[in-house]
C-alpha cells in the first residue's frame, strides 16, 4: 500500500461524549484523520488496497481508463498506479467531498508513477464514464442512497469493455440476526484492539446509522448478475468487510 507521506493525525473525533451525534460526513475534520480512521476501522484495509492494485493490473487494457470511484485520499488509485504494467492507462479518481479531493490531489502529486492519475470532484451518481477496463468502488457504494444503486451499477457495466471488471469492497450485513450480531461483535473487538473505546465505537455507529446503508452479499451478487455481469466472486473477506469482483463477458 502506498504510504501516506504526511503522518496521519490520530482519529479522536468520537472520544468525548457528544450531546447530539451528527450524521457522519467526509468533511475537513474526517479528512485530517482519515488514514488512521480507516486503518483502525476496516479489517484488512491495507491488504485490500494492495490486492485491488494487483487485481486491476491483471485486467487493465491499453487505451482505457481505470476508475477509482469514491477515491478519498487516493489509496486505491496509487496502488493501481504502482502495480500497473500496461501502457496508455489513465487512472481517474472521483469523489464528491471537496475536502477529500483537495487533500487527495496533494497526495497524488507527491508520487511519480508512470500511469497518470487525475482527480475530479463530482457526484458519481450523475458522473459520465468513458470506456474503462477496471472500475473500483472501495467502501463507497454503502454511502450511495439505495434507490440509486441499481442504476449506478448498470452505468458502470455499460462503461466497461468486454472482459472488464468491477471491484467492489463493502461492509455487509448478514441475513441471519444471530450470525450478524456475532460478526459485528468481532468487528467491535477489532476496533477495541486498535484503541477505540466503547464510547467511540457507539458514537461512530450512531453517526453512520443514516448515511451508511448496508446490503447483504447475496443482494450485491444478485444485482450484478441481473445487470448482466457474467460472474461475481469474493476475493477477500474479514468479518463483515468483503471485497468482490464482477466480470463483463467478452
Ligand atoms: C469510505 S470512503 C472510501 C475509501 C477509499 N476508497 C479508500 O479506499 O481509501 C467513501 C468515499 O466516498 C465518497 N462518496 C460518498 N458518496 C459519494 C458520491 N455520491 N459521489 C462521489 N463520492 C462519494 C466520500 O466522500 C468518501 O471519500
Ligand atoms: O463500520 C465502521 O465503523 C467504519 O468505520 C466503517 C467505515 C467504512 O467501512 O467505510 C466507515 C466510515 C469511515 O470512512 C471508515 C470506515
Amino acid at each position: 500500500m502506498p504510504e501516506f507521506k504526511n503522518k496521519a493525525s490520530p482519529d479522536t473525533i468520537y472520544q468525548k461524549p457528544q450531546t447530539k451525534v451528527d450524521d457522519f460526513s467526509f468533511n475537513h475534520q474526517v479528512v485530517d484523520v482519515f488514514p488512521d480512521m480507516i486503518e483502525r476501522s476496516v479489517p484488512g484495509y491495507a491488504n485490500i488496497i494492495d490486492g485491488v492494485g494487483r487485481l486491476a493490473a491483471k485486467f487493465a487494457v491499453p487505451n482505457t481508463l481505470i476508475y477509482d470511484l469514491g477515491c478519498s485520499l487516493g489509496a486505491v488509485s496509487l496502488s493501481i498506479a504502482k502495480h500497473n504494467r500496461q501502457p496508455n492507462v489513465q487512472i481517474v479518481g472521483v469523489d464528491n467531498s471537496s475536502a477529500m479531493v483537495e487533500r487527495c490531489q496533494r497526495h497524488v502529486d507527491s508520487y511519480n508513477y508512470e500511469s497518470p492519475i487525475s482527480i475530479t470532484e463530482a457526484d458519481i451518481v450523475d458522473f459520465k464514464l468513458d470506456k474503462s477496463s477496471v472500475i473500483v468502488m472501495n467502501f463507497t457504494l454503502q454511502f450511495i442512497k439505495p434507490k440509486f444503486r441499481d442504476a449506478l451499477m448498470a452505468k458502470l457495466f455499460d462503461a466497461l469493455v468486454p472482459g472488464g471488471i468491477l471491484i467492489l469492497s463493502e461492509k455487509i450485513k448478514l441475513g441471519h440476526a444471530e450470525m450478524d450480531s456475532a460478526i459485528i461483535d468481532l468487528h467491535h473487538d477489532f476496533k477495541r484492539e486498535n484503541g477505540y473505546s466503547n464510547l467511540e465505537i457507539s458514537q461512530k455507529r450512531t453517526a453512520l446509522e443514516n448515511v451508511m446503508i448496508l446490503d447483504e452479499y447475496s443482494s450485491h451478487e444478485k444485482r450484478l448478475l441481473t445487470i448482466g455481469f457474467e460472474a461475481v466472486s469474493i476475493w477477500y473477506q474479514q468479518f463483515n468487510f468483503v471485497s468482490f469482483f464482477a466480470i463483463k463477458g467478452q
